[in-house]
């Protein structure tokens, strides 16, 4: 890819410059363990744009489409979709986005090492990866409380189960994997929601 010259001489940047260069953050963490709402406060205060890779599929199966109605069969089942699919979702939202964006935070995704190694491949390398911490009682039960509002197919009992098993699986070894880079802060999100962003926002004060 790289810059082209237009005929006046002005260095053009393609989408894919663009985004390369966007400072790129990773929310990773269990179902439910508060990753929609400690991003939802980062919006707030630091004005980044959020992009939910779950709320992106869910939009595409309120669509109506063809596509849309296979996403909705996986994730009832609590499995993962392709990952392909949920890249371009990604990739399309962050274009569209990157021009009045001031950072990009990619909430619940990766969510497999081979997700990960994709992103970077087509999009770029994250600079921070929040890793929100809760116990595996704490997700079931913040889920099964929100599954009475929520309207979410999937926060049911059987399919929560299968989330957090899939999540130990397949998505704590992204932590790993990022970890060896220095990259992982760790977050405790058992606190309070109002004390758990304050150790969010130290890491992204402590970002270059
Ligand atoms: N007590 C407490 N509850 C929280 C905290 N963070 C989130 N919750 C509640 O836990 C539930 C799940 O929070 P979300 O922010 O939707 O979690 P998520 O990680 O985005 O979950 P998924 O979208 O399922 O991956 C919500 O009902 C929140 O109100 C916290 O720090 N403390
Ligand atoms: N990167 C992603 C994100 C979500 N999903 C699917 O979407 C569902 C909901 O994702 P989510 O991030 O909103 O919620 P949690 O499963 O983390 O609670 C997951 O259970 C998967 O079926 C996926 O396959 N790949
Ligand atoms: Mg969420």
């Amino acid at each position: 890819m790289g810059c082209s010259a237009s005929c006046s001489g002005r260095i053009v940047h393609s989408d894919d410059d663009k985004i390369k260069d966007a400072k790129i953050i990773f929310v990773v963490g269990g179902p439910g363990s508060g990753k929609g709402t400690q991003c939802e406060k980062v919006v707030a205060k630091y004005g980044y744009t959020h992009l939910s890779s779950g709320d992106l599929l869910r939009a595409e199966v309120a669509s109506g489409s063809e596509r849309g109605k296979t996403l909705q069969a996986i994730m009832q089942k609590g499995e993962l979709v392709p990952l392909d699919t949920v890249l371009d979702m990604i990739k399309d939202a962050m274009i569209a986005k990157v021009d009045v964006s001031k950072g990009f935070l990619i909430d619940g995704y990766p969510r497999e090492v081979k997700q990960g190694e994709e992103f970077e491949k087509k999009i770029g390398a994250p600079c921070l990866l929040l890793y929100i911490d809760a116990k595996g009682e704490t997700m079931v039960k913040r889920l099964m409380k929100r599954g009475e509002t929520s309207g979410r197919s999937d926060d049911n009992e059987e399919t929560i189960k299968k989330r957090l098993d899939l999540y130990y699986k397949a998505t704590e070894p992204v932590i790993a994997f990022y970890s060896s880079r220095g990259i992982v802060r760790k977050i405790d999100s058992e606190l309070p929601v109002d004390e758990v962003f304050g150790h969010v926002a130290k890491a992204i004060d402590g970002l270059k």
